[in-house]
């Protein structure tokens, strides 16, 4: 397969209200307030939660000195006379042996328990013939072998989680190991969403000429799902400045952040922008991407708003890029590089200068490591299945037109984020 680069045609200048995808991420990442609020949650609900204090650890990990192996206990002093050694009674991890042993002796111990007074040394059962009450030892052993100290993992006071860590399953049974069945963390973000549209219909409606089911909530409330969010489902809203007003009334009272999906272009019942602009602040853009031209962003009160695109593929495509990182900036996170590869087209694309294409496309690696894509077929905003079949993003630069098979193109796998 030949290397072909993309033959660039010039777009210098964007047309007026239009911005580049990297442009409106800035403006819309420059404008987020962090949540700062917390909460106490149990370590339960704790997980992928963001850390709002310091955890210090109250006591010794392990809190007492352990065997890390099934065998004997024994005084490392006394192997100096190979002779064999008395076995005077057993140590169970959570049932300690009770006394002290004296030279010439040794307890059968278990991994995890404690390791009586007088030994010093842990002996693996398969390293030992026993007969009756005694062992013999084969091999060789160092003072200390098999024993784990109090504090090796964690010392009491040790600060062992930091302020503003994303609590992962390692955190959550490290803090079990200390103890503490709650921590303080950021307050999740609330965030409302809606589709609008009169031609949308419920599943289980019968679909009237003209009419559609709604897909967008669904994929909406998928996508934020794999955030850490509180979801607010404000659900179908009619056409109307009324209905579209009591929704973001409603977004306004309950939520950090409302998504809508629909009615931000310009045709007659795209109520979203206007209503915006009458009860907040709006910030409508033309985007150079395809699909996502047309985004509303701006503020109801404290409430930040993101007007989707109506198709469901625009809809997907302007979540991943642009409301899918803000809330990440607002839980306090750190935004994770997006991972690119260039990868070789298969098969040809088609794509008109102007806008920044995100085309749905297969890829793989060859045996060589090389990246290898193909597109899943017709790319038109409303088609769904191209991103359900898809597994990566191939982003097609602004400037760029039709790509023949085999050239070098940019790919996004999904990994994490669907
Ligand atoms: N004269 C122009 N017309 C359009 C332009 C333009 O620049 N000038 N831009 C086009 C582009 S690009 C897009 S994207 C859409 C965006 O329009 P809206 O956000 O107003 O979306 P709607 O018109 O409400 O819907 C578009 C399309 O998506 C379907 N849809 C809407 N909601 C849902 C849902 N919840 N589930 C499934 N499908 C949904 C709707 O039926 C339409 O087919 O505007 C173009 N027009
Ligand atoms: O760009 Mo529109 O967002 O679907 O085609």
């Amino acid at each position: 397969m030949t290397d072909t680069k993309l033959a660039p045609v010039s777009c210098d200048t964007l047309p007026p209200g239009t911005l580049s995808v990297e442009q409106a991420q800035t403006r819309i990442f420059d404008s987020i307030s962090r949540i700062e609020a917390s909460e106490r949650v149990s370590l339960w609900q704790a997980q992928g939660r963001i850390l709002a204090q310091v955890v210090t650890a109250p006591l010794d990990v392990p809190p007492h000195r352990n065997s890390a192996m099934d065998g004997y206990a024994l005084r490392h002093a006394d192997l100096a006379a190979g002779l064999p050694l008395k076995v005077i009674g057993t140590a169970f991890a959570g049932r300690p042996f009770n006394g002290a042993v004296q030279p010439g002796e040794c307890v059968r111990i278990m991994t995890g328990a404690v390791v009586p007074e007088g030994t010093d040394s842990v002996v693996m059962q398969e390293h030992v013939q026993r007969t009756g009450d005694s062992i013999q030892i084969s091999g060789t052993l160092s003072v200390g072998e098999n024993v784990r100290h109090p504090g090796e993992d964690m010392r009491c006071g040790d600060a062992v989680l930091v302020n503003g860590r994303k609590l992962n399953a390692a955190d959550l049974g490290l803090l079990a190991s200390l103890g503490i069945g709650e921590v303080e963390v950021l307050r999740r973000p609330r965030v409302a969403f809606c589709s609008t549209g009169d031609e949308l219909k419920s599943i289980g409606e019968t679909l009237q000429p003209g009419d559609i089911y709604d897909s967008n909530r669904y994929t909406l409330y998928g996508l934020l799902q794999n955030l850490d969010v509180e979801i607010i489902d404000l659900g179908t809203v009619r056409d109307t400045p009324e209905a579209v007003e009591h929704a973001f009334q409603q977004a306004m009272q309950r939520a950090d952040v409302l998504i809508t999906s629909g009615g931000v272009s310009v045709g007659e019942a795209d109520y979203v922008a206007a209503t915006l602009q009458r009860l907040g602040q709006v910030n409508f853009w033309k985007i150079a991407m395809k699909p996502g031209k047309p985004l509303a962003v701006g503020t109801l009160g404290n409430t930040l708003f993101f007007g989707l695109p109506g198709n469901p593929v625009a809809v997907m495509t302007t979540f991943l890029l642009f409301v899918r990182p803000a809330i990440l900036q607002m839980r306090s996170e750190t935004l994770p590089r997006t991972p690119e590869y260039s990868a070789i087209c298969d098969t040809p694309l088609k794509k008109a200068p102007g806008r920044k294409d995100y085309q749905r496309g297969i890829c793989q690696q060859d045996a060589n490591g090389q990246w290898h894509v193909s597109s899943t077929g017709g790319q038109g905003s409303h088609q769904l299945r191209s991103m359900s079949q898809a597994n990566c993003f191939i982003t097609l630069p602004l400037e760029s037109g039709n790509c023949p098979a085999g050239c070098n193109v940019t790919i996004i796998p999904f990994d994490g984020l669907l």
